[in-house]
């Protein structure tokens, strides 16, 4: 199955050329497509230096003008994964906090038949590193709860960033009206693809704080997230 993984990236000059050895290491062997909003620390040019050394197609750099959000940088990166013929299309984070050993499971839960498997942090087995701030635990979990009530989903992570999509299903989702432009869009996406009757499977992750690098998370974030989960009992996926 062939499988690219979409690596979103502002400001992770520090950890992308880890990230990529890793991902391009797993047994699942998958391409990578980093989605860089210009990064002002030079993410771009790491890339483009870890591509020269590699068979064409290996690794590939999404360069956007500016730092739009990480929906829109996911919808650029899925948009070109799937014109790119992937049969499968990862969304991880760039900075570590996703474990890359946990792809074969989750390909393995694809290839059983699954359109969306999502790496949960609140599964059995599934956790959180103790580096994680507690305000970060806080919000995550109590974004989780807020989230899964009001959508009536019993997704437990809605709101993480680790997915491993059938690129069929990517296919289907009208990413333009899928506008969340931060991390509502994990939660927006996920709805939209269970409103098209996407069979979800889920594996157990542990999220480690990243180490280098600085989070891109905001008051704004959170506050959009908390406005469009609303919006999506109300409206669907669509907001409207
Ligand atoms: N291109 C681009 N990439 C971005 C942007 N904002 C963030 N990213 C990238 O998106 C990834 C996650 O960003 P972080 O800022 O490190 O996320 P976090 O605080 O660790 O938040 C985590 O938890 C959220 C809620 O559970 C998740 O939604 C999120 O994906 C992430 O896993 C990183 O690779 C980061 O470079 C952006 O505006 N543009």
């Amino acid at each position: 199955m062939r499988t690219i993984v979409v690596l979103p990236t502002y400001q992770e000059a520090e950890n992308i050329a880890g990230i990529i050895a890793a991902v391009l290491a797993s047994p699942v062997a998958p391409d990578v497509l980093v989605v860089d909003d210009s990064s002002p620390d030079g993410t771009g040019d790491v890339v483009r230096g870890v591509a020269a050394g590699l068979p064409e197609g290996r690794v590939r750099l999404l360069t956007r003008p500016v730092k739009e959000g990480l929906g829109a940088a996911y919808r650029s990166g899925f948009a070109q994964a799937v014109a790119l013929g992937y049969d499968a299309v990862v969304q991880m984070d760039a900075d570590g906090s996703h474990p890359v050993s946990a792809l074969v499971p989750m390909a393995a839960a694809l290839a059983g038949g699954a359109d969306l498997v999502l790496g949960s942090r609140y599964v059995p087995g599934g956790a959180v590193d103790d580096a994680w701030p507690w305000y970060r635990r806080l919000l995550s979990r109590g974004g989780n709860v807020y989230a899964r009530v009001l959508l009536r989903s019993d997704i437990t992570d809605l709101t993480g960033g680790f997915k491993m999509w059938r690129a069929s299903l990517l296919a289907r989702l009208d990413l333009d009206s899928l506008t969340a432009a931060g991390y509502a869009f994990q939660i927006q996406t996920t709805l939209a693809a269970l409103e098209l009757g996407a069979r979800t499977a889920q594996v157990p992750i542990l999220f480690t704080e990243r180490t280098r690098g600085s989070s891109k998370m905001s008051r704004s974030i959170v506050a959009e997230a908390m406005v469009a989960v609303v919006r999506m009992r109300r409206h669907g996926a669509k907001l409207r």
